[in-house]
Formats: C-alpha cells, structure tokens, sequence
C-alpha cells in the first residue's frame, strides 16, 4: 500500500468577510481518503496559524494550504521556506494579492482542484531582517494605510480606500531614510517606499505590475512627499496603474538593499498588508530566489 500525503488546511475564520470554513466531506469529494490523509485547523488569534503550521510540520504533513488572505499565507508560509513542504492557497482574503498574481481561484472548489494537481512553481522570498515577505513590504504610507485599515476593523476595498485617502492626506511627518542598493546611495523623505514581490498588492490595484515572482527581484517604488494635490494625482493614477507618469515616482529593481534612519529608531513598516513597526536603526533586504514551493 502506498504512503497517505499527509494535507493540511489551515483557515483563518476572519480573514476577507469572515465565516471562513471548509467542510471535511467537500474536502474529501476531491482528495479520496484512500490516498490523501487530511486535517482541518482553524487559527483562534493572530499568529496562531504559525504555530498550527510548526505542529503541522511534526505531523508530517508534505501539503500545507493557507486558507485567507496575504497575512495567513505569511503566517504559514514563513515555515516553510527552504523546506521540501509545499503551500497551497484557498484565497480567503480582502485582497489576496499573491493568490491573484498566481491566478488561483476564489471558488473553493476550484481552488481545491488546482491543489489536486500539484503543478508546482518555485518562487522568490523577500527577507526583511529575520522575517518574509511574499507578497510586499512598504515604509511611509504603505504602513499608514494599513495601521488605519485595521484599526477600521472591516476588511473591505472601501475600508482600504478610506484609510487611503486618510493616509494621503495626513502625511506630515518628516522620516528620512537612506537607502543603500545597485551601488548607490539615496536618501528620501518617502510618501511611499514600496518594495514588491509580486505584481498586485490585492484587489487587482498593482504598483509593480511588471513584477515577476520568479526572477530573482524585488521591485522597488519610491515617491517623495510631495504637496497634497500631487499626492492626490498620485494615488488616483495608482488606481490605473499609471502613476509612473509622475516625474518623482522612481521605480526599479534590486536583489538588496540596506535602509537606515539618522535621527528615528522606530521604522513604520508593512509586510503582507500587516502593520509591522520595527524598532532598530537600519533594516536589510534582500531577495530568496526560488525557495518557496507553491502549488498553482
Ligand atoms: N481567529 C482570529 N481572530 C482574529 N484575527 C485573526 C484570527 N486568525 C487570524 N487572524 C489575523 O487576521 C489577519 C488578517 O488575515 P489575512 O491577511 O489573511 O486577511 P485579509 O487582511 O482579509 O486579506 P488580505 O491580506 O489578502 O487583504 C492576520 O493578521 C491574522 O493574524
């Protein structure tokens, strides 16, 4: 008798709309008990789907599916980096930005055949000091929006654009950040610092629409402050993805980077639309070409 693949799923009941579930029966309407043993976990706090993930990995399981949105596959994913172990996406999510980029379906069933047929796809990891990223990471209103998306407690397109438009118009604090990539040295007060994995940060809105998950890059954004109605011309274009138009966007590609602040501890920072502060004098990225599996 042939050896059970051990699949896991691990859900997260608040991500997207919420009411997240997935019945055992439909589960095994596609992966036939004989040959599939299959566990369904619910995550009960934030975090907690790193920790079902570590019991996962002693329970041998060699198929992990993130069931929500770009913070669950974070949670999860951030396990299995450089391990054989294989993530598997149900988007639950708001935006489910990598999902989208990797054209996994929302419907469920769906998305449980896409996982059936195991085709596999080998893709980069941000590293951002000693956490992932998967999606994106962003400094100045990348982080703002996001601080004011979740205070606003409902994860939905016009809660983002809310905390957007709150965000953009509110960006009166001073940050200088000195960045360090390609052998050069800037420096930027930034409206947005925006560093992408993939080309969509959720809700098909993209700053980075030609980056590719699988070429050993991280795309990088930056726009300075600027006054409030060339912020506002930026953040309408964005919606279209034509805010490369504007002379002070920057945008281009690095395999590191080391950021710093002279006078500020504290960086204000986003990774996988989770707010992130981080309090240490300089951060380091980089890119992990190809060292997540991931079934698309
Ligand atoms: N039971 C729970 N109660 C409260 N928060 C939870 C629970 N389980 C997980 N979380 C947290 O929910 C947050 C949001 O998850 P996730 O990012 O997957 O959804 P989303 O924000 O709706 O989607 P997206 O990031 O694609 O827009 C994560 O920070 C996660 O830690």
């Amino acid at each position: 008798m042939t050896k059970a693949i051990h699949i896991h799923f691990i859900i997260n009941p608040v991500a997207g709309s919420g009411n997240n579930d997935l019945r055992l029966e439909d589960v095994y309407d596609i992966f036939d008990p004989e040959h599939y043993e299959v566990s369904i976990k619910y995550s009960e706090y934030p975090t907690h789907s790193t920790i079902l993930t570590k019991d996962s990995l002693k329970e041998q399981a060699s198929i992990i599916v993130a069931c929500g949105g770009d913070g669950t596959i974070n949670e999860i994913a951030r396990c299995i980096v450089n391990t054989p172990v294989i993530l598997g996406i149900i988007p639950m999510g708001s935006g489910n930005g990598l999902a989208s980029h990797l054209n996994i379906p929302k419907n469920k069933k769906q998305a449980l055949m896409v996982i059936k047929k195991q085709a596999i796809k080998k893709i980069d990891v941000g590293r951002f000091n000693d956490n992932y990223f998967f999606s994106n990471a962003g400094f100045g209103i990348a982080a703002k929006v996001i601080k004011h998306y979740q205070a606003s407690k409902k994860r939905r397109f016009y809660s983002y654009l809310k905390a957007s438009i709150k965000s953009l118009l509110e960006s009166k604090d001073d940050h200088l950040i000195q960045i360090s990539t390609n052998n050069e040295k800037l420096s930027i007060n930034p409206l947005l610092l925006f560093i992408s994995n993939s080309n969509e940060m959720g809700y098909k809105v993209s700053l980075t629409p030609k980056a590719s998950l699988q070429d050993g890059l991280l795309d990088i954004v930056m726009v300075p402050k600027t006054n409030k109605l060339r912020t506002l011309l930026f953040g309408f274009l964005m919606l279209f993805k034509k805010h490369h138009i504007l002379k002070e966007v920057k945008s281009f590609q690095i395999k590191n980077a080391e950021l710093s602040q002279s006078h500020e501890k504290l960086f204000h920072s986003q990774i996988d639309g989770e707010y992130f502060p981080i309090n240490k004098k300089s951060i380091s990225i980089s890119v992990m070409e190809k060292s997540l599996q991931v079934i698309t």
